[in-house]
């Protein structure tokens, strides 16, 4: 090849590339990639509801019918939960009657059965019906048994729920513990934008299929649940899962790939974390904290102790990583459909700048 010949061909490769980089450039300043991150139970998947009843299409009935069978699971172990957590803590029901109801619910949780009979459903407005054993939620921190954090929402209803007919509501959807396996991408089209969001699934045993998504992302949204505190994780009960979070958030800001990326903390389940601070107290499992033990108090202290995860040691000053953060409850659509707007007007303007693209 002539020296003519090769110049040309290597302004032809430089042409391609400032194209396909325009190219890369203008579609992803059209649509950013969100990655959705944090432990397991800390409120992600409940985010990605929000999204889809705000600026998705919603539940169709099909999608309704096939969250009940999850709906009914929840019920069923929430109230297995209740019987195992009374044996704990020796609490015998208040009423006559109702231990056999316990007894039948037992014997239907080991039965493996799917399907919710009268006779269990009875069973179950029976023991909750009884305030010794409605006393037993929220759980006390010894605990070693997993009752979900929205077991109340569903014991309550389940005369309703439990149905095989019921058409699920938003809300019921909403309060639905089912946790995530794998990875999930959803693309919601707001204004003239194709966000590309990412939910993954947060125990620890799925922590390492993460890193893939770390590239060209714009925007991470982490969870966090404040009511955790006092809980461990239920894939290892020696680790507290307050703690668990502060490290894994601490990875994330200082990853490589992630390290100037703008990142939104939702400090989740205000709402739990708010009741759980009157017989819960913080400085029992952060010794450090010195303040009241209430809503005002604990958040900020929360806030302070993530924020001081990133080092920025090695970041130049007008490099480093915005971090917002948020008190939020995922289940309530009115005041997530608030931040949400918020949270995604920003990161236009802010992670798109951050990573280069505007
Ligand atoms: N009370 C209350 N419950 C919440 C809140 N946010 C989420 N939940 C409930 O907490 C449970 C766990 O929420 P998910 O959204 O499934 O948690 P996740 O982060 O996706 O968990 P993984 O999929 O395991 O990573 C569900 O039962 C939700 O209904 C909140 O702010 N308040
Ligand atoms: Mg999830």
């Amino acid at each position: 090849m002539s020296s003519a010949d090769e110049k040309r061909t290597s302004r032809e490769i430089d042409a391609q590339i400032a194209k396909d980089r325009e190219q890369m450039v203008a579609r992803m300043s059209k649509e950013p990639k969100v990655l959705l991150l944090g432990s397991g139970d800390s409120g992600k998947t409940t985010f990605m509801k929000q999204l889809k009843i705000i600026h998705g299409n919603g539940y169709s009935s099909e999608e309704r019918a096939a969250f009940l069978r999850a709906a009914h699971e929840n019920i069923l172990d929430s109230a297995h939960g209740l019987i195992l957590a009374a044996a704990e803590m020796g609490i015998s029901p208040a009423k006559s009657g109702v231990e056999d109801a316990m007894e039948n619910i037992k014997e239907f949780f080991q039965s493996r059965s799917k399907e919710m009979t009268p006779k269990l459903i009875g069973a179950i407005e029976t023991i909750w019906a009884d305030e010794n054993i409605r006393s037993i939620l929220p759980l006390p921190p010894d605990s070693k048994v997993f009752i979900q954090d929205t077991a109340a929402y569903f014991l309550s209803k389940v005369r309703a729920i439990g149905q095989s007919d019921h058409v699920l509501t938003d809300e019921d959807i909403l309060n639905i513990r089912l946790p995530t396996t794998q990875i999930t991408e959803t693309v919601f089209v707001i204004e003239q934008y194709h966000f590309h969001i990412y939910d993954v699934a947060g125990q620890q045993k799925h922590r390492k299929h993460w890193i893939p998504f770390f590239d060209s992302v714009n925007q991470i949204l982490f969870f966090i649940s404040l009511a955790s505190y006092d809980q461990f994780l239920v894939e290892d009960p020696t680790i507290n899962r307050m703690h668990d979070a502060l490290g894994l958030f601490g990875e994330i800001c200082n990853h490589p790939l992630l390290k100037h990326i703008p990142i939104t903390l939702f400090m989740n389940k205000m709402d739990l974390f708010e009741t759980k601070l009157q017989t819960s107290q913080i400085k029992r499992f952060f010794p450090d904290f010195n303040k009241e033990n209430n809503l005002k108090y604990g958040a900020r202290y929360f806030e302070k102790k993530f924020r001081a995860q990133y080092d920025t040691a090695e970041v130049e000053p007008e490099n480093a990583k915005l971090i917002y953060c948020h008190l939020t409850c995922c289940t309530d659509t009115k005041a997530m459909g608030v931040i949400i707007s918020n949270v995604l007007q920003s990161m236009l303007v802010k992670s798109l700048r951050t990573g280069g693209l505007m």
